[in-house]
Protein backbone atom coordinates (compact mmCIF):
# COMPACT_ATOMS: atom_id res chain seq x y z
CA UNK A 1 0.00 0.00 0.00
CA UNK A 2 1.59 3.39 -1.11
CA UNK A 3 1.90 5.41 1.76
CA UNK A 4 0.63 8.61 0.00
CA UNK A 5 -3.08 8.65 0.18
CA UNK A 6 -4.94 7.30 -2.80
CA UNK A 7 -7.33 9.74 -4.53
CA UNK A 8 -10.09 6.90 -5.75
CA UNK A 9 -12.65 9.50 -8.48
CA UNK A 10 -15.78 7.52 -8.63
CA UNK A 11 -17.87 8.34 -12.04
CA UNK A 12 -21.52 7.94 -11.22
CA UNK A 13 -22.06 9.25 -14.81
CA UNK A 14 -24.47 7.85 -17.36
CA UNK A 15 -22.49 8.22 -20.60
CA UNK A 16 -18.98 6.66 -20.92
CA UNK A 17 -17.54 9.13 -23.52
CA UNK A 18 -18.46 11.95 -20.96
CA UNK A 19 -16.79 9.58 -17.96
CA UNK A 20 -13.55 8.90 -19.87
CA UNK A 21 -12.92 12.73 -20.32
CA UNK A 22 -13.99 13.36 -16.77
CA UNK A 23 -11.59 10.38 -15.70
CA UNK A 24 -8.50 12.34 -18.03
CA UNK A 25 -9.37 15.78 -16.41
CA UNK A 26 -9.33 14.31 -12.89
CA UNK A 27 -6.30 12.63 -13.34
CA UNK A 28 -4.59 15.88 -14.22
CA UNK A 29 -5.49 17.05 -11.11
CA UNK A 30 -3.86 14.21 -9.16
CA UNK A 31 -6.66 11.57 -8.94
CA UNK A 32 -4.91 7.95 -8.66
CA UNK A 33 -7.62 5.06 -8.79
CA UNK A 34 -10.72 5.67 -11.48
CA UNK A 35 -13.57 3.91 -10.41
CA UNK A 36 -16.19 2.84 -12.71
CA UNK A 37 -19.82 3.73 -10.90
CA UNK A 38 -22.70 1.67 -9.77
CA UNK A 39 -24.85 4.35 -12.38
CA UNK A 40 -22.45 3.67 -15.15
CA UNK A 41 -21.76 0.28 -15.11
CA UNK A 42 -25.83 -0.03 -15.28
CA UNK A 43 -26.56 2.62 -18.30
CA UNK A 44 -23.52 0.39 -19.98
CA UNK A 45 -22.38 -2.55 -18.37
CA UNK A 46 -19.38 -4.04 -18.55
CA UNK A 47 -17.88 -2.05 -21.66
CA UNK A 48 -17.35 0.93 -18.93
CA UNK A 49 -14.96 -0.76 -17.63
CA UNK A 50 -13.77 -2.43 -20.41
CA UNK A 51 -13.49 1.52 -22.26
CA UNK A 52 -11.91 3.10 -18.86
CA UNK A 53 -8.92 0.47 -19.33
CA UNK A 54 -8.37 0.67 -22.77
CA UNK A 55 -8.36 4.73 -22.83
CA UNK A 56 -6.39 4.84 -19.54
CA UNK A 57 -3.54 1.94 -19.20
CA UNK A 58 -1.58 2.23 -16.53
CA UNK A 59 -4.50 3.36 -14.20
CA UNK A 60 -5.80 1.40 -11.56
CA UNK A 61 -9.55 0.94 -12.39
CA UNK A 62 -12.37 -0.20 -9.37
CA UNK A 63 -15.29 -1.42 -10.67
CA UNK A 64 -18.25 -0.59 -8.45
CA UNK A 65 -20.57 -3.63 -8.75
CA UNK A 66 -22.23 -3.15 -5.55
CA UNK A 67 -22.76 -7.18 -5.90
CA UNK A 68 -25.00 -9.30 -3.33
CA UNK A 69 -24.96 -12.66 -5.41
CA UNK A 70 -23.18 -14.80 -7.52
CA UNK A 71 -19.91 -13.29 -6.04
CA UNK A 72 -17.70 -15.00 -8.21
CA UNK A 73 -19.19 -14.32 -11.89
CA UNK A 74 -19.70 -10.77 -10.94
CA UNK A 75 -15.97 -10.51 -10.03
CA UNK A 76 -15.00 -12.69 -13.17
CA UNK A 77 -16.72 -10.43 -15.84
CA UNK A 78 -15.33 -6.91 -14.37
CA UNK A 79 -11.70 -8.96 -13.72
CA UNK A 80 -12.37 -9.89 -17.61
CA UNK A 81 -13.16 -6.28 -18.73
CA UNK A 82 -10.32 -4.68 -17.10
CA UNK A 83 -10.82 -4.04 -13.27
CA UNK A 84 -8.05 -3.86 -10.84
CA UNK A 85 -10.63 -3.76 -8.13
CA UNK A 86 -13.98 -5.10 -7.51
CA UNK A 87 -16.35 -3.71 -5.08
CA UNK A 88 -19.02 -5.37 -3.45
CA UNK A 89 -21.75 -4.67 -0.60
CA UNK A 90 -20.71 -6.02 2.67
CA UNK A 91 -24.61 -6.72 3.21
CA UNK A 92 -23.53 -9.53 1.22
CA UNK A 93 -24.10 -13.48 2.55
CA UNK A 94 -20.50 -14.58 3.48
CA UNK A 95 -20.42 -17.36 1.05
CA UNK A 96 -20.67 -14.74 -1.81
CA UNK A 97 -17.88 -12.81 -0.27
CA UNK A 98 -15.77 -15.90 0.22
CA UNK A 99 -16.45 -16.89 -3.55
CA UNK A 100 -15.73 -13.30 -4.96
CA UNK A 101 -12.57 -13.60 -3.01
CA UNK A 102 -11.80 -17.14 -4.69
CA UNK A 103 -12.25 -15.38 -8.18
CA UNK A 104 -9.89 -12.21 -7.40
CA UNK A 105 -7.26 -14.71 -6.49
CA UNK A 106 -7.63 -16.64 -9.64
CA UNK A 107 -8.21 -13.48 -11.89
CA UNK A 108 -5.66 -11.38 -10.26
CA UNK A 109 -7.44 -8.90 -8.90
CA UNK A 110 -8.91 -7.43 -5.52
CA UNK A 111 -11.65 -6.54 -3.37
CA UNK A 112 -13.14 -3.85 -1.70
CA UNK A 113 -16.29 -4.61 -0.08
CA UNK A 114 -18.70 -1.49 1.00
CA UNK A 115 -20.35 -1.15 4.10
CA UNK A 116 -22.80 0.84 2.89
CA UNK A 117 -26.59 0.26 4.81
CA UNK A 118 -24.86 -3.14 6.55
CA UNK A 119 -26.64 -2.92 9.96
CA UNK A 120 -24.02 -2.86 12.40
CA UNK A 121 -21.01 -2.06 10.13
CA UNK A 122 -18.24 -1.97 12.59
CA UNK A 123 -18.67 -6.06 13.60
CA UNK A 124 -19.08 -6.24 9.65
CA UNK A 125 -15.85 -4.68 8.96
CA UNK A 126 -13.92 -7.61 11.50
CA UNK A 127 -15.55 -9.86 9.49
CA UNK A 128 -14.75 -8.65 6.36
CA UNK A 129 -10.99 -8.81 7.86
CA UNK A 130 -11.38 -12.47 9.02
CA UNK A 131 -12.54 -13.25 5.31
CA UNK A 132 -9.85 -12.35 3.21
CA UNK A 133 -11.28 -8.96 1.73
CA UNK A 134 -8.23 -6.53 0.57
CA UNK A 135 -10.08 -3.50 1.32
CA UNK A 136 -12.67 -1.83 3.41
CA UNK A 137 -15.36 1.02 2.33
CA UNK A 138 -17.06 3.02 4.75
CA UNK A 139 -19.57 4.88 2.74
CA UNK A 140 -22.54 6.75 3.19
CA UNK A 141 -24.42 6.45 0.19
CA UNK A 142 -25.59 9.68 -1.71
CA UNK A 143 -29.57 9.69 -0.58
CA UNK A 144 -27.80 9.30 3.34
CA UNK A 145 -26.24 11.90 2.73
CA UNK A 146 -28.95 14.36 1.82
CA UNK A 147 -30.84 13.20 5.56
CA UNK A 148 -27.42 14.34 7.02
CA UNK A 149 -25.46 11.07 7.84
CA UNK A 150 -21.54 11.34 7.80
CA UNK A 151 -18.87 8.86 6.78
CA UNK A 152 -16.50 10.14 9.38
CA UNK A 153 -18.19 9.08 12.32
CA UNK A 154 -18.53 5.61 11.27
CA UNK A 155 -14.67 5.67 9.42
CA UNK A 156 -13.20 6.64 13.32
CA UNK A 157 -15.17 3.81 14.52
CA UNK A 158 -13.74 1.07 11.59
CA UNK A 159 -9.74 2.18 11.24
CA UNK A 160 -9.89 0.85 15.27
CA UNK A 161 -11.05 -2.35 14.21
CA UNK A 162 -9.13 -3.47 11.01
CA UNK A 163 -5.91 -3.38 10.01
CA UNK A 164 -6.49 -3.71 6.30
CA UNK A 165 -6.76 -0.27 4.59
CA UNK A 166 -9.87 1.37 4.81
CA UNK A 167 -11.64 3.62 2.10
CA UNK A 168 -14.36 6.65 2.66
CA UNK A 169 -17.26 7.55 0.57
CA UNK A 170 -20.11 9.75 0.77
CA UNK A 171 -20.09 13.43 -0.23
CA UNK A 172 -16.10 13.66 0.35
CA UNK A 173 -14.93 17.58 -0.58
CA UNK A 174 -11.69 18.79 0.31
CA UNK A 175 -12.46 19.62 4.20
CA UNK A 176 -13.78 15.35 4.70
CA UNK A 177 -11.05 14.33 2.57
CA UNK A 178 -8.66 15.79 4.71
CA UNK A 179 -10.67 14.82 7.83
CA UNK A 180 -11.13 11.34 6.28
CA UNK A 181 -7.01 10.60 5.78
CA UNK A 182 -6.72 12.55 9.29
CA UNK A 183 -9.04 9.66 11.44
CA UNK A 184 -7.17 6.87 9.72
CA UNK A 185 -8.49 6.46 5.95
CA UNK A 186 -5.87 5.16 3.38
CA UNK A 187 -8.17 6.04 0.38
CA UNK A 188 -10.64 8.87 -0.36
CA UNK A 189 -13.41 7.85 -2.83
CA UNK A 190 -15.07 11.03 -4.20
CA UNK A 191 -17.76 11.12 -6.67
CA UNK A 192 -20.17 14.75 -7.16
CA UNK A 193 -17.42 17.04 -5.97
CA UNK A 194 -14.69 16.13 -8.78
CA UNK A 195 -17.01 14.94 -11.41
CA UNK A 196 -19.90 17.43 -11.47
CA UNK A 197 -17.60 20.45 -11.17
CA UNK A 198 -17.15 22.55 -14.18
CA UNK A 199 -13.04 22.44 -13.26
CA UNK A 200 -12.71 19.04 -12.64
CA UNK A 201 -9.00 19.10 -12.74
CA UNK A 202 -9.21 22.23 -10.77
CA UNK A 203 -11.14 20.29 -7.82
CA UNK A 204 -9.34 16.98 -7.96
CA UNK A 205 -6.46 19.24 -7.31
CA UNK A 206 -7.69 21.11 -4.39
CA UNK A 207 -8.94 17.83 -3.09
CA UNK A 208 -5.34 15.80 -3.50
CA UNK A 209 -3.51 18.86 -1.94
CA UNK A 210 -5.66 18.39 1.15
CA UNK A 211 -5.49 14.94 1.65
CA UNK A 212 -2.14 15.16 0.87
CA UNK A 213 -1.59 18.01 4.03
CA UNK A 214 -3.52 16.34 6.80
CA UNK A 215 -2.05 19.29 9.49
CA UNK A 216 -5.49 21.04 10.89
CA UNK A 217 -8.21 18.49 10.11
CA UNK A 218 -10.74 17.53 12.43
CA UNK A 219 -11.18 21.13 13.84
CA UNK A 220 -14.19 22.96 11.78
CA UNK A 221 -17.09 20.85 11.22
CA UNK A 222 -20.45 23.75 10.51
CA UNK A 223 -23.42 22.14 12.50
CA UNK A 224 -26.71 20.86 9.62
CA UNK A 225 -28.36 24.11 9.92
CA UNK A 226 -25.39 26.52 9.29
CA UNK A 227 -24.63 23.89 6.37
CA UNK A 228 -27.98 23.70 5.27
CA UNK A 229 -28.74 27.91 5.51
CA UNK A 230 -25.42 28.42 3.41
CA UNK A 231 -26.26 26.39 1.04
CA UNK A 232 -29.50 27.67 0.36
CA UNK A 233 -27.61 31.14 -0.28
CA UNK A 234 -25.68 29.42 -3.02
CA UNK A 235 -28.17 27.29 -5.13
CA UNK A 236 -30.92 29.37 -6.67
CA UNK A 237 -34.89 28.88 -6.66
CA UNK A 238 -34.87 26.83 -10.31
CA UNK A 239 -32.30 24.48 -8.51
CA UNK A 240 -34.25 24.08 -5.44
CA UNK A 241 -37.55 23.46 -7.50
CA UNK A 242 -35.60 21.11 -9.30
CA UNK A 243 -34.86 19.02 -6.36
CA UNK A 244 -38.29 18.88 -5.48
CA UNK A 245 -39.02 17.23 -8.22
CA UNK A 246 -40.85 20.91 -9.51
CA UNK A 247 -42.62 21.06 -6.13
CA UNK A 248 -42.72 24.71 -3.78
CA UNK A 249 -43.05 27.35 -6.06
CA UNK A 250 -45.19 30.25 -5.36
CA UNK A 251 -46.90 31.93 -8.35
CA UNK A 252 -47.13 35.32 -9.28
CA UNK A 253 -44.61 36.95 -7.03
CA UNK A 254 -41.57 38.53 -7.46
CA UNK A 255 -38.54 40.60 -6.11
CA UNK A 256 -39.61 43.97 -6.01
CA UNK A 257 -35.71 45.13 -6.48
CA UNK A 258 -34.32 42.46 -8.64
CA UNK A 259 -30.92 41.25 -7.43
CA UNK A 260 -32.46 40.68 -4.16
CA UNK A 261 -32.23 37.09 -1.78
CA UNK A 262 -33.94 35.77 1.36
CA UNK A 263 -33.33 32.70 2.85
CA UNK A 264 -35.01 32.12 6.24
CA UNK A 265 -37.95 30.26 8.21
CA UNK A 266 -41.27 31.80 8.04
CA UNK A 267 -43.56 33.84 10.01
CA UNK A 268 -46.63 33.78 8.81
CA UNK A 269 -49.69 36.41 8.59
CA UNK A 270 -53.40 35.60 7.53
CA UNK A 271 -54.72 39.28 7.07
CA UNK A 272 -57.27 40.72 4.99
CA UNK A 273 -57.84 43.26 1.82
CA UNK A 274 -57.32 46.75 3.29
CA UNK A 275 -56.27 46.00 7.12
CA UNK A 276 -51.96 45.88 7.63
CA UNK A 277 -52.67 45.65 11.31
CA UNK A 278 -51.04 41.59 11.78
CA UNK A 279 -48.64 42.00 9.16
CA UNK A 280 -47.15 45.10 10.89
CA UNK A 281 -47.66 43.41 14.65
CA UNK A 282 -45.50 39.99 12.97
CA UNK A 283 -42.68 42.17 12.56
CA UNK A 284 -42.30 42.36 16.29
CA UNK A 285 -42.36 39.17 16.47
CA UNK A 286 -39.87 38.46 13.61
CA UNK A 287 -36.25 39.01 13.75
CA UNK A 288 -32.27 37.69 12.05
CA UNK A 289 -32.94 34.28 9.78
CA UNK A 290 -37.11 35.15 10.01
CA UNK A 291 -38.68 35.88 6.72
CA UNK A 292 -42.36 37.60 7.12
CA UNK A 293 -44.81 35.82 5.03
CA UNK A 294 -48.82 37.78 4.28
CA UNK A 295 -51.59 36.27 2.85
CA UNK A 296 -53.05 39.09 1.79
CA UNK A 297 -55.19 39.16 -1.46
CA UNK A 298 -55.94 42.19 -2.99
CA UNK A 299 -53.69 43.51 -5.81
CA UNK A 300 -54.88 47.07 -4.94
CA UNK A 301 -54.89 48.10 -1.46
CA UNK A 302 -51.56 47.38 -0.02
CA UNK A 303 -50.76 45.74 3.65
CA UNK A 304 -46.75 46.92 3.14
CA UNK A 305 -44.74 49.98 2.42
CA UNK A 306 -41.85 52.05 3.25
CA UNK A 307 -42.52 52.24 7.19
CA UNK A 308 -42.93 49.18 7.59
CA UNK A 309 -39.59 47.72 5.45
CA UNK A 310 -37.82 50.19 7.65
CA UNK A 311 -38.83 48.52 10.95
CA UNK A 312 -38.50 45.67 9.38
CA UNK A 313 -34.71 46.36 8.44
CA UNK A 314 -33.95 47.73 11.80
CA UNK A 315 -34.94 44.40 13.61
CA UNK A 316 -32.80 42.16 11.17
CA UNK A 317 -35.37 40.68 9.64
CA UNK A 318 -34.20 38.86 6.65
CA UNK A 319 -37.37 39.61 4.23
CA UNK A 320 -40.79 39.71 3.60
CA UNK A 321 -42.78 37.96 0.78
CA UNK A 322 -46.37 39.08 0.38
CA UNK A 323 -49.21 37.64 -1.55
CA UNK A 324 -50.84 41.09 -2.61
CA UNK A 325 -49.54 43.90 -3.30
CA UNK A 326 -47.13 46.54 -1.58
CA UNK A 327 -46.49 50.03 -1.97
CA UNK A 328 -43.86 53.02 -1.33
CA UNK A 329 -41.53 51.04 -3.68
CA UNK A 330 -39.22 54.32 -4.46
CA UNK A 331 -38.54 54.11 -0.63
CA UNK A 332 -38.48 50.19 -0.49
CA UNK A 333 -35.32 50.92 -3.22
CA UNK A 334 -33.70 53.27 -1.45
CA UNK A 335 -33.50 50.98 1.49
CA UNK A 336 -32.45 48.11 -0.70
CA UNK A 337 -34.60 45.71 1.26
CA UNK A 338 -35.50 42.47 -0.39
CA UNK A 339 -39.70 42.41 -0.82
CA UNK A 340 -41.33 39.83 -3.02
CA UNK A 341 -44.83 40.79 -3.66
CA UNK A 342 -47.84 39.71 -6.17
CA UNK A 343 -48.62 43.08 -6.77
CA UNK A 344 -47.52 46.89 -6.78
CA UNK A 345 -50.47 49.87 -6.40
CA UNK A 346 -50.75 53.36 -3.84
CA UNK A 347 -53.21 52.59 -1.55
CA UNK A 348 -53.17 51.99 1.75
CA UNK A 349 -56.05 50.04 4.13
CA UNK A 350 -56.17 50.70 8.13
CA UNK A 351 -54.70 48.90 10.92
CA UNK A 352 -58.39 47.29 11.88
CA UNK A 353 -56.52 44.35 13.43
CA UNK A 354 -58.76 41.03 11.43
CA UNK A 355 -56.42 38.12 11.23
CA UNK A 356 -53.81 35.68 12.33
CA UNK A 357 -50.20 35.81 12.80
CA UNK A 358 -48.06 31.86 13.07
CA UNK A 359 -51.03 29.92 11.46
CA UNK A 360 -50.57 27.70 8.29
CA UNK A 361 -51.88 30.41 5.01
CA UNK A 362 -51.39 29.85 1.51
CA UNK A 363 -49.38 32.06 -0.20
CA UNK A 364 -48.57 32.21 -3.90
CA UNK A 365 -50.57 28.70 -3.80
CA UNK A 366 -48.70 27.37 -2.07
CA UNK A 367 -49.40 25.90 1.85
CA UNK A 368 -46.58 27.74 4.78
CA UNK A 369 -46.37 26.92 7.53
CA UNK A 370 -44.71 28.55 10.60
CA UNK A 371 -41.15 27.66 10.64
CA UNK A 372 -41.22 26.64 6.72
CA UNK A 373 -37.95 27.65 4.67
CA UNK A 374 -38.36 30.53 2.40
CA UNK A 375 -36.26 30.98 -0.81
CA UNK A 376 -36.50 33.84 -2.89
CA UNK A 377 -34.50 35.57 -5.78
CA UNK A 378 -35.27 36.90 -9.32
CA UNK A 379 -37.01 33.96 -10.40
CA UNK A 380 -39.37 34.06 -7.60
CA UNK A 381 -39.95 32.40 -4.23
CA UNK A 382 -40.19 28.64 -3.10
CA UNK A 383 -41.53 27.40 0.20
CA UNK A 384 -39.38 24.42 1.47
CA UNK A 385 -41.23 22.12 4.17
CA UNK A 386 -38.96 22.28 7.37
CA UNK A 387 -39.09 18.63 7.95
CA UNK A 388 -37.03 18.17 5.02
CA UNK A 389 -35.51 21.49 4.67
CA UNK A 390 -31.65 19.57 4.50
CA UNK A 391 -32.40 17.58 2.49
CA UNK A 392 -34.16 19.74 -0.09
CA UNK A 393 -31.01 21.65 0.03
CA UNK A 394 -28.22 19.14 -0.79
CA UNK A 395 -30.28 17.85 -3.59
CA UNK A 396 -30.47 21.31 -4.48
CA UNK A 397 -26.57 21.63 -4.40
CA UNK A 398 -26.32 18.28 -6.67
CA UNK A 399 -28.47 20.04 -9.10
CA UNK A 400 -26.40 22.82 -9.44
CA UNK A 401 -23.08 20.78 -9.13
CA UNK A 402 -25.15 18.72 -12.46
CA UNK A 403 -25.78 22.04 -13.47
CA UNK A 404 -22.03 24.21 -13.58
CA UNK A 405 -20.32 20.69 -15.41
CA UNK A 406 -22.98 20.68 -18.13
CA UNK A 407 -22.40 24.95 -18.81
CA UNK A 408 -18.93 23.76 -19.29
CA UNK A 409 -19.49 21.27 -21.95
CA UNK A 410 -21.78 24.02 -23.60
CA UNK A 411 -19.23 26.55 -23.18
CA UNK A 412 -16.58 23.76 -25.40
CA UNK A 413 -18.98 23.88 -28.25
CA UNK A 414 -21.91 20.89 -27.81
CA UNK A 415 -24.95 21.84 -27.77
CA UNK A 416 -27.48 21.34 -25.53
CA UNK A 417 -29.12 18.69 -26.91
CA UNK A 418 -26.20 16.51 -27.42
CA UNK A 419 -24.99 17.45 -23.73
CA UNK A 420 -28.22 15.97 -22.63
CA UNK A 421 -28.17 12.94 -24.14
CA UNK A 422 -31.62 13.96 -24.91
CA UNK A 423 -32.37 11.85 -28.15
CA UNK A 424 -30.89 8.66 -25.53
CA UNK A 425 -32.64 9.37 -22.69
CA UNK A 426 -36.74 10.45 -24.01
CA UNK A 427 -39.03 8.36 -22.50
CA UNK A 428 -40.31 5.77 -24.25
O1 LIG B 1 -20.95 4.65 -4.69
C1 LIG B 1 -21.50 5.69 -4.83
C2 LIG B 1 -22.98 5.79 -4.81
O2 LIG B 1 -23.52 4.69 -4.13
C3 LIG B 1 -23.59 5.80 -6.22
O3 LIG B 1 -23.17 4.72 -6.93
C4 LIG B 1 -20.69 6.92 -5.05
O4 LIG B 1 -19.68 6.61 -5.96
C5 LIG B 1 -20.00 7.40 -3.81
O5 LIG B 1 -20.98 7.79 -2.87
C6 LIG B 1 -19.09 8.59 -4.09
O6 LIG B 1 -19.82 9.62 -4.67
P1 LIG B 1 -20.10 10.99 -3.88
O7 LIG B 1 -20.89 10.65 -2.69
O8 LIG B 1 -20.84 11.87 -4.87
O9 LIG B 1 -18.74 11.56 -3.53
Amino acid sequence: MDIRPILQVALDLLEIDRAVEIAKEAIAGGADWIEAGTPLIKSEGMDAVRELRRTLPGVRIVADMKTVDTGAMEVEMAAKAGADIVALLAISDDSTIQDAIRAARKYGVEIMVDLLSAPDPVKRARELEELGVDYICVHVGIDQQMVGKSTIDLLREVVQVVSIPVAAAGGIDASSGKDAIFYGASIVIVGGNITRSADVTGSARRIREAIDHVEGAGTSRRSLEEEMISIFREVSTPNITDAMHRKGAMRDILPIIPGTKIVGTAITVQTFEGDWAKTVEAIDEAGPGKVIVIYNGSRYVAPWGGLATLSCMQKGVEGVVIDGAVRDVDEIRRLNYPVFASAIAPTAGEPKGMGEINVEIVCGGQVVRPGDYIVGDDCGVVVIPKERAYEIARRAKEVEKNESRLFEEIRRGRTLSEVAKLKKWEKL
